[in-house]
This record gives C-alpha cells, sequence and structure tokens, in this order.
C-alpha cells in the first residue's frame, strides 16, 4: 500500500512539475537578449530532466530500476512523502514568483526584471534548492538507491556548473541592483528562517 503511494505521490509530481515548466516556457515570447553557455546547458538541462523525470517514471512503469531497490522502513518513506511535497511546493512557488521572467536555461529577455519578491526575498534560488529536495527525496521515496545516486550526481553536475555561471550574468545585467539584492537574500539558505518559515505558511501576505 505504501509503496503504491509513493509511486503514485512521485508520478503526479513528475507530471505536475512538467505541466508548470510548459506554462511558463510558452507564456515569454519576448526576445532572449543574451543566452549564456547555451550548448552545455541545453545538454545539461536534458540530462538532469531524464534523471529527475524520466527515470522516475520509468521505474514506475517498469522493473527496469528493480535490481537497485532497497528494503527501507515506513516511517522514512512518510518522512520522505513529507520531504518530497515540501520541495513540490518551493518549486510550484518559485516558478509563479519568478513567472515569465523564468527559463529552464541562463538567458536574459529584452524586457527581463530582477526578481525580489515573495521568496525570492529570502533565497535567490528556491528552485535548485527545490530541486536538491526533490532529488534527494525521490530516491527514499522509490525506496531506489540506483533513482537517488543518478539524479543526485546529473543535477549536482549541472548546479555546481551553472550557479556561479547565473550569479555574474545576472550581475552583469542588473549591477547594482542585483548586489544589493545578494547582500540581503541568502543563495540556498534563506537569509531569515523564521521570517521565511512564516511566510512560507502565508505566502500571498508577503508577495
Ligand atoms: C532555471 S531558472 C532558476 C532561477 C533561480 N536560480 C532559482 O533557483 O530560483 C534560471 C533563469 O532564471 C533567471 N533568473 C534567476 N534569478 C532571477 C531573478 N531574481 N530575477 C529574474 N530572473 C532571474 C535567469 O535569467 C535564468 O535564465
Amino acid at each position: 500500500m505504501l509503496e503504491k503511494i509513493c509511486n503514485t505521490i512521485c508520478l503526479f509530481g513528475v507530471i505536475g512539475s512538467s505541466i508548470i515548466r510548459a506554462k511558463y516556457r510558452n507564456k515569454n515570447k519576448s526576445q532572449v537578449v543574451r543566452d549564456t553557455l547555451k550548448t552545455r546547458e541545453l545538454i545539461l538541462s536534458s540530462l538532469t530532466l531524464i534523471a529527475t523525470s524520466a527515470l522516475p517514471v520509468f521505474h514506475n512503469l517498469t522493473n527496469l530500476f528493480q535490481a537497485f531497490s532497497i528494503n527501507l522502513p515506513a516511517f522514512i518513506r512518510i518522512l520522505a512523502i513529507f520531504v518530497y511535497l515540501f520541495g513540490q511546493y518551493l518549486f510550484v512557488l518559485a516558478h509563479i514568483t519568478l513567472g515569465t521572467m523564468w527559463a529552464p536555461r541562463l538567458t536574459i529577455r529584452k524586457d527581463h526584471k530582477l526578481i525580489r519578491h515573495g521568496i525570492y526575498r529570502y533565497l535567490r534560488h528556491p528552485m535548485y534548492l527545490a530541486t536538491w529536495i526533490l532529488v534527494l527525496s525521490q530516491g527514499f521515496l522509490l525506496s531506489n538507491w540506483g533513482i537517488m545516486i543518478l539524479g543526485t550526481v546529473v543535477w549536482a553536475i549541472q548546479y555546481f556548473l551553472r550557479i556561479g555561471e547565473e550569479e555574474s550574468m545576472l550581475q552583469q545585467e542588473f549591477g547594482r541592483e542585483y548586489l544589493a539584492y545578494k547582500e540581503k537574500s541568502g543563495s540556498l539558505i534563506p537569509s531569515d528562517p523564521f521570517k521565511f518559515l512564516a511566510f512560507l505558511v502565508q505566502p500571498w501576505k508577503d508577495w
């Protein structure tokens, strides 16, 4: 029973995040004026998408990853459900807040604005925090170390190669505005954890 619940949550999580991405991908039609490291970003983003979305779906639908299964105690998988749902919550909140400024790669659009409200007030990289939470909890949720290691390694490569590039791209684009924002916000750990937690309970109050 728990196995089925975990697999279903993961399947809905993957479908939900794909829908959110498709929605915002199609929303912004304005011209891209900077596309940093286009080829590398394309390859890494595709690999991350495969490792974090396609593999869990394959795992659900086939026996392909059965050899990597682990027998985790029920309480760990129940805990993983809550951590995974929390990751999805951050992921959705970050997408809604970044809105049409979101892009799967490192791009700047013609009318690009620096987003500093909502969840971005506390964190500069809430989507990346969400992705860390999701790739790690996904392995526990599916009770499969193959999926956990593959997802984490692929995402870690993309994250560590990307984070510095993204910050310097935004700094070049927004100058002092970005430096001031950087001083007040955290990268993956919120600048003010207590205010951040209060914000997460009622995000609409601090939009
Ligand atoms: C995949 S999104 C990730 C955004 C952010 N790093 C996060 O973890 O929430 C990458 C795109 O978001 C844009 N971006 C990142 N932070 C931004 C901000 N504070 N305001 C506007 N655009 C931003 C960049 O231009 C880049 O093309």
